[in-house]
């Protein structure tokens, strides 16, 4: 196949995307308390691909930041995670307050309003204890750790609508978020919850949002990024650091990721009261943020809420033997009528293969979907919703660009290209990230890997080993085994 059809594919598939509008009902609330219509903003929502980019010429490493906004954009409901909250009082003798109803927290009727508004019926799990915790008297610090969607910034917009004085025209509660995307994100949920709560507004301390020095904002939220904050503080003098009662750092693994950010985060922490209640939240919790939340947290509550565990358990293991790179296209041609029973990802190495495999199977007449790392977050995030929603049943994508997708709904899974590590053996946790199911009762599914050479026979070694789990092979061109084996 020439390079002229892949990239004939590819531009298809991003035409798809493109038009797939966001919802521009939605309102964004803008500096002066005004609304635009979300659309307006929306033109500078689209993330530039940098020069390099911070990816791999081909391979596709994506940006925490990016990763994030992409969550955001595609999450419809809650993540559904069956564990315990682990909870570390700052005080082990004080009483361990959760709730399971919004209305123990004793809101503020436009609030508790604004909560069933968002069709919310009940808290999460880390809502049932994080929100008794940010709204207790006195003022008590929290530190908050749990994956993407499981409720955090829902908490912590509650917590700062609540916390406000609506008669005080300053600035009282300042969050800090690492790009003006997930900063738009997250105003975005105040500005919802608020709805019926017009006293309270918000300002975006962002990129292009400009007043003269000196004036004092009126708004009672800021929401911002950490250079523009300081420069609010500081240089322009538009918020009063000493007025800041409530201080929100969200995302706190992707600040740290870039070091002006920490070092931002730090500079407007320092101007802040001692008194002021601090709030830091993360998906992630390596040492590095630890440290970086005990800096900005002193005295912290701790809740966390780790990761369901994926597992194999109920997935059906094969792999494909074919003597070269070209022999798997046919052999995935073959698998296609399989695939197409309910959804498949096929999962390939790089950008360019994936895009070359798409392009190939679109030409053999069948449908599929590509996710390339080439594509913006939105445009990534419309293809998502697409075969989410089983517009398309086959999706080809690489590795980073899947995150995301809620792999439940997909019962195959085909590697293409075997997870691999820098030195070409086995990466076993992408493997299980990708076929892995969370939960005893996961659905059942099937992978099927392409083995071309002795040593991809090798990582299915390894990976048969590392999960005592046996894989094993099939013929593809055989169909009445197939039919059994798919059955
Ligand atoms: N109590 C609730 N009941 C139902 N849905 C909720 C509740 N709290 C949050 N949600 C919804 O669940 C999704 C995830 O919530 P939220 O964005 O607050 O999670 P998060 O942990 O901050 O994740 P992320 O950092 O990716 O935004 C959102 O669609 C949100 O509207």
């Amino acid at each position: 196949m020439s390079q002229n059809s892949w990239a004939q594919a590819v531009d298809v598939q991003e035409t798809t995307a493109l038009s797939v509008q966001l919802d521009s009902s939605k309102k964004v609330q803008g500096l002066y308390g005004g609304r635009y219509t979300r659309g307006d903003v929306n033109a500078n929502i689209v993330l530039e691909k940098k020069e390099n980019g911070g990816r791999t010429k081909d391979g596709d490493s994506v940006d925490p930041a990016e990763q994030s906004l992409l969550y955001k954009l595609i999450r419809r409901s809650l993540v559904r995670n069956r564990n315990q909250v682990e909870v570390l009082q700052r005080d082990p003798t004080s009483p361990l307050y959760s709730v399971k109803t919004f209305e123990e927290l004793r809101l503020k009727p436009e609030l508790l309003k604004g909560v069933y508004n968002m069709g919310f019926n009940r808290p999460s799990r880390i809502q049932e204890n994080a929100l008794p915790m940010m709204l207790a008297q006195p003022p008590q610090n929290l530190i908050a750790q749990a994956q993407s969607g499981t409720g955090k910034t829902a908490a912590f917009s509650l917590a700062m609508l609540s916390h406000v004085d609506p008669a005080n025209k300053w600035t009282q509660c300042l969050c800090i978020a690492p790009t003006y995307e997930l900063a738009l994100q997250i105003g975005h949920v105040i500005e919802q919850m608020g709805t019926f709560y017009p006293d309270v507004q918000l300002a975006y301390a962002i990129r292009g949002n400009r007043m003269e020095r000196g004036i004092k904002l009126q708004q009672q939220i800021v929401i911002g990024t950490p250079g523009t904050v300081l420069d609010w503080c500081t240089k322009f003098k538009h918020i009063d650091p000493k007025k800041i009662t409530m201080f929100v750092l969200d995302e706190a693994d992707v600040m740290i990721a870039t070091q002006g950010h920490r070092d931002q985060s730090f500079r407007i922490h320092r101007q802040l009261p001692k008194d002021c209640q601090m709030l830091l939240f993360s998906a992630t919790f390596e040492d590095s943020v630890w440290k970086f939340a005990e800096k900005v947290v002193p005295d912290p509550n701790i809740i966390k809420l780790n990761r369901e565990e994926e597992t194999l358990d109920t997935i059906k293991q094969f792999y494909v033997v074919c003597k070269q790179e070209e022999d798997k296209f046919i052999a995935l041609c073959n698998l296609y009528g399989c695939l197409t029973i309910a959804q498949a990802m096929i999962f390939c190495h790089t950008r360019r293969m994936a895009a070359w495999l798409a392009a190939n199977l679109t030409q053999e007449g069948h449908q599929v979907a590509l996710l390339s790392g080439e594509m913006t977050v939105e445009q990534r995030a419309a293809v998502i919703e697409r075969f989410r929603d089983g517009k398309e049943k086959v999706l080809v994508t690489t590795n980073v660009c899947s995150r995301g997708i809620d792999v439940e709904q997909v019962s195959l899974v085909v590697n293409f290209d075997l997870p691999v590590d820098i030195n070409g053996n086995a990466h076993n946790e992408t493997y299980l990230h990708r076929i892995g199911r969370t939960g005893r009762f996961g659905r059942k599914g099937f992978a099927v890997n392409m083995v071309d050479s002795e040593h991809s026979m090798d990582i299915i070694h390894q990976i048969e080993m590392h999960f005592n789990r046996k894989i094993i092979e099939i013929d593809t061109s055989n169909l009445e085994e197939m039919e059994k084996l798919f059955s």
